[in-house]
């Protein structure tokens, strides 16, 4: 499988070279230049399979030739052999037509942990065949952060400069990442949100000289490996559901749209996906292109759901280039005037085909607190501020007779305050994060400037060279 930028000024790579690049140099996301497509035959071959085997079985087209099937076996069995539960990623029945599947059953109690747990041992099975180190800058809201963490750390060929919004993570959050104190370990606080931070790191990935001398990779979801190993939990849920005999439709709580992306491309699979609805806070950029193909920025203003306090989805940029029916020329020009203006309108034509596939909703705190309490009231079940999001646009859009299943992308506990402000109750952390509060805390405080923050990295890298 080779893949090509969506701005199509970049080489072509394979799996390993993108997983490496992370960001294509033209600016622009490496997609998969064909997507691999299966029958209805080969989505029932694939019921009822472990998911680790499952996780191989979706990933190895888009390893092809790169990456060979049994390393992608070994990989994926390490990589969720120390998640909580046994199913991985269980189901679980709200009422009669609407689910949610649990995706933070890992180490850092966040969707985040699936496809980081793999990113780690690919990335230590690739730079160790090739004899390299990589420098890995990535931008957090706060869940991103501590999973790249975990799964990187302590590694011998990675160094990692995560950059968090400072005072916009859930302490819990913030906490996860700034009490891991390995060497190879750097946290940055910046002076800015969450799309100061990513537009940081596209920076750094901007300036050629600096990208070559640290080596840079990607852990966000820029990074095509990271929507790679998103995509196993969707066809998980849609065959445990009766797929590809019964259509479903997905709910996704969105921020930088690559969950949802990867909902997409299993949908590009050929698995049988009637919509995706998807959530959003009331930094509701995406909601509002969907309702009028209006994609203008305002500020981020901090909500109950911070890891979804964005503006501008990175993602988006690749399912643009699907619905420009892959003109890169068209799509980079589309992108290069959004940055430039901060307003981005579609052709109608595109526009009309994503708003008859996606459909959004967006809540603000207020609602988001109301849903959270009567869902725990009716159902008993406790939902995270972003979940609950999902789960209630996935109840706005759903249609009778088909199946609804939202994302469960949270751990009620990584939330405390907005839990507390919901339903009065304060969720515990699981037994290995209990000491957290107690844990020795350290990051940097760096200015919002591409020149500080790049000597950040440097010095980070160096530090630990010594
Ligand atoms: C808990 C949680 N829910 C939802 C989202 C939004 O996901 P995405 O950025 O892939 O749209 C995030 C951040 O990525 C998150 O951390
Ligand atoms: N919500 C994320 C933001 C980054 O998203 P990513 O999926 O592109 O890494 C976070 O919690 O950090």
């Amino acid at each position: 499988m080779r893949y090509v930028s969506t701005r199509g000024q970049a080489p072509v790579r394979d799996f390993a070279g993108v997983l490496l690049a992370g960001l294509a140099e033209d600016g622009g996301l490496y997609v998969p230049e064909t997507w691999p497509t299966l029958r209805p035959d080969d989505w029932r071959a694939l019921r009822g399979l472990p998911y680790q085997e499952l996780a191989t079985r979706i990933l190895a087209p888009f390893a092809a030739g790169s990456i060979d099937e049994a390393t992608l076996r070994r990989l994926c069995g390490r990589a969720y052999a120390g998640f909580n539960h046994p199913a991985i990623v269980p189901l679980v029945q709200l009422d009669g037509e609407l689910f949610v599947q649990e995706l933070f059953h890992g180490p850092t109690l966040a969707f985040k942990d699936m496809a980081m747990q793999l990113l780690g041992g690919l990335f230590d099975h690739v730079l160790e065949r090739e004899d390299a180190r990589v420098t890995i800058v990535g931008a957090t809201s706060g869940d991103t952060g501590s999973a790249a963490i975990e799964a990187c750390r302590d590694r011998e060929r990675i160094q990692v400069v995560i950059l968090h919004p400072e005072g916009r993570t859930s302490e819990v959050q913030r906490r996860q990442m700034t009490t891991v104190l390995s060497r190879n370990i750097d946290n940055l606080a910046i002076d800015g949100s969450f799309d100061d931070c990513q537009d940081l790191v596209k920076a750094m990935f901007a300036d050629a000289p600096f990208r070559a001398e640290m080596q840079l990779s990607a852990v966000n979801s820029i990074n095509w490996a990271r929507v790679a190993a998103q995509i196993p939990y969707y066809v998980a849920a849609a065959l445990a559901l009766g797929a590809p005999d019964r259509e479903v439709c997905f709910a996704v709580p969105t921020g930088n749209f690559g969950n949802v992306l990867a909902a997409w491309a299993a949908r590009r699979m050929g698995l049988p996906v009637r919509h995706l609805a998807i959530g959003s806070n009331h930094n509701d950029i995406l909601a509002r292109f969907l309702a009028g193909n209006d994609m203008s920025m305002r500020d981020v203003t901090p909500s109950l759901s911070p890891s979804m306090d964005i503006q501008v989805s990175s993602n988006f940029e690749r399912l643009l280039f699907e619905l420009l029916d892959r003109d890169a020329a068209a799509c980079a020009r589309i992108m290069t005037g959004f940055r430039a203006t901060g307003r981005m309108q579609v052709p109608d034509a595109a526009w009309r085909k994503a708003s008859a596939l996606f459909h959004g909703l967006s809540l603000d705190d207020d609602a988001t607190s109301g849903a959270i309490r009567r869902l725990h009231d009716e159902a008993g079940y406790l939902a995270d501020p972003h979940s609950i999001i999902g789960i209630e646009a996935g109840r706005r859009h759903a249609v009778a007779g088909i199946p609804t299943i939202a994302m469960g992308t949270a751990h009620p506990a990584k939330f405390p305050e907005a839990i507390r402000r919901a339903t009065g109750l304060v969720p515990a952390l699981p037994p290995h994060l209990a000491d957290l509060y107690e844990r020795e805390e350290r990051y940097r405080r760096v200015p919002n400037r591409l020149d500080a923050v790049e000597a950040a990295v440097r010095a980070a890298l160096f530090k630990n060279a010594a």
